[in-house]
């Protein structure tokens, strides 16, 4: 088939290149022409496992192009992705100003029959503002055109974000049309091969499936925050806990790692304009208030446990390991190590930081700065600090020489937002350690 998908970020790339691989005919359309310069010399502007592979075989293959010239696009696709970005506005509400542009593109350039599919995650009531839209372009070219316009919602995690694509555990499709359901799954047949993932439903339920599955995962998420908090307070351990709930199959063992908070391009934009969705409709969405407010608070928490421990910060270094918001991506919207940076140097302290990828896009995202050093290692970052902070589970930082990390640092101590070791273990190497919800040892 032939496919277009608007916009060429996390989603977008990962659906055209994925999709490409099973013999579509595939053309990514982005505005940014940075971008699109970067895709046609075979690089990707961003850290995916798996991505650069696939985005060369299918170029090479001639299955996968890519453009900023939208009329181009809106010929070639019978499918058409919206997967543009939906940031998060002021009032917490998800901004729809991306989706809706390409949807009037669209209306503008289209000449014949599309199924257009918004893949953007977007609030209850989105399909119908975009074949408005749609509408609205072909009415003023006087054109009575037939489309269809159809939910499909992407649930890929970055870092894995192509194994998630190529095995899908659903694929939502909300429409009330038949051809158009068809035509869907004719493209997904391939991701689909032992049994059918594809579930119809209708379009506002496809839209909100996708923020009650976030807003679940997040609620999972604060409440074991929470939880680590009060393990502490009663000389629990959080780990145990875990691993005592999680063995219970109504509540399983994903997405219940308590740490320094969650993060990412999603679960707090989603958790956000859904609370925003339940304001509009008079349906206050108390619980996920209180996944929120638990997310500020806990990603906070590092900051003032070293501060709690040093004293003041004012004049002191930390080191970091990990600025990414999770590993396996140079992502750094929403980190948490955002947080707690952001407090020290309001603080009067400094940072010395490595992280095997998100490097660059932190250098970006921050510049020069007298209070920041980035490093090109773990034990480099330690090397004249005082503490260590932990925020990303990076695989290179599991099994560290505690020995050295004790000569390095001047206060030898490891705040580690992510529970990467056995505190008896690293307080047995002379440091004095704080994870998230562990028993307190002596
Ligand atoms: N990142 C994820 O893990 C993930 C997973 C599932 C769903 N989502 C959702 O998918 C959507 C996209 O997220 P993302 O992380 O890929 O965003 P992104 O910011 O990485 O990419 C968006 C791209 O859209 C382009 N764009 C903007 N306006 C355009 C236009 N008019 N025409 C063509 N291109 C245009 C931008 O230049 C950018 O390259 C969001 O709604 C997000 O919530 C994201
Ligand atoms: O037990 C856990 C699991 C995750 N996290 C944190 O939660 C955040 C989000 O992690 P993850 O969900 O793995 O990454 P995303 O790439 O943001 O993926 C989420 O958001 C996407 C965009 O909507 C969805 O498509 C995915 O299904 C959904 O998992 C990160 O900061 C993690 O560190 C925890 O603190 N504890």
């Amino acid at each position: 088939m032939n496919i277009t998908v608007f916009g060429s970020g996390y989603v977008g790339l990962v659906t055209a290149a994925c999709l490409a691989d099973v013999g579509n005919r595939v053309l990514c359309v982005d505005v940014d022409p940075e971008k699109i310069a970067t895709l046609k010399a075979g690089h990707c502007p961003f850290y995916e496992p798996g991505i650069d592979s696939l985005l060369v075989r299918n170029a090479k293959g001639g299955r996968l192009d890519f453009t900023t010239d939208a009329a181009r696009g809106v010929a070639h696709g019978e499918i058409i992705f919206i997967a543009v970005g939906t940031p998060p506005q002021e009032d917490g509400s998800a901004d729809l100003q991306y989706v809706l542009a390409v949807a009037r593109t669209i209306g503008q350039h289209m000449a014949d029959y599309k199924v257009v599919c918004t893949k953007s995650t977007v609030p209850v009531g989105t399909a119908a503002k975009v074949r408005e839209a749609l509408a609205a372009e072909l009415a003023a070219r006087r054109l009575a055109l037939p489309y269809d316009v159809v939910s499909n919602p992407e649930f890929l995690k970055e870092g894995a974000a192509v194994e998630d694509f190529m095995r899908p555990d659903r694929i939502i499709v909300g429409t009330d049309n038949a051809r158009a359901l068809d035509k869907m799954r004719q493209l997904y047949a391939p991701f689909n091969r032992n049994h059918d993932r594809v579930m119809a439903m209708d379009v506002p339920s496809a839209e909100l499936t996708k923020y009650a599955a976030n807003a679940m995962l997040a609620t999972r998420i604060s409440f074991m925050n929470e939880l680590a908090l009060l393990a502490e307070q009663v000389g629990a351990d959080i780990e145990s806990v875990r691993r005592g709930i999680g063995s219970d199959p109504r509540i399983g063992f994903h997405f219940l790692y308590a740490g320094a908070g969650y993060g990412g391009s999603c679960f707090p934009k989603d958790v956000k304009a859904l609370i925003r969705t339940g304001g509009e409709h008079g349906q206050s969405l108390q619980v996920l208030h209180a996944v929120e407010a638990a997310n500020e608070h806990q990603k906070q928490e590092l900051f003032r446990r070293i501060s709690a421990y040093l004293g003041s910060v004012k004049g002191r270094t930390i080191a970091l390991w990990g600025l990414a918001f999770k590993p396996n991506t140079d992502d750094m919207r929403e980190a948490p190590s955002r947080v707690l940076m952001e407090a020290i140097w309001a603080a009067g302290g400094k940072v010395r930081a490595f992280d095997p990828v998100a490097m660059e896009t932190t250098a970006k995202i921050y510049g020069e700065r007298a209070d920041f050093t980035l490093v090109d290692s773990p034990e480099a970052a330690c090397e004249g600090a005082d503490v260590l902070a932990i925020v990303t589970e990076w695989s290179a930082f599991k099994a560290p020489d505690f020995a050295r990390i004790k000569a390095l640092l001047k206060t030898p101590a490891i705040f580690d937002g992510r529970n990467l070791y056995d505190p008896a273990a690293v307080q047995a190497a002379g440091l004095h350690y704080q994870g998230i919800g562990r028993a307190r040892l002596g």
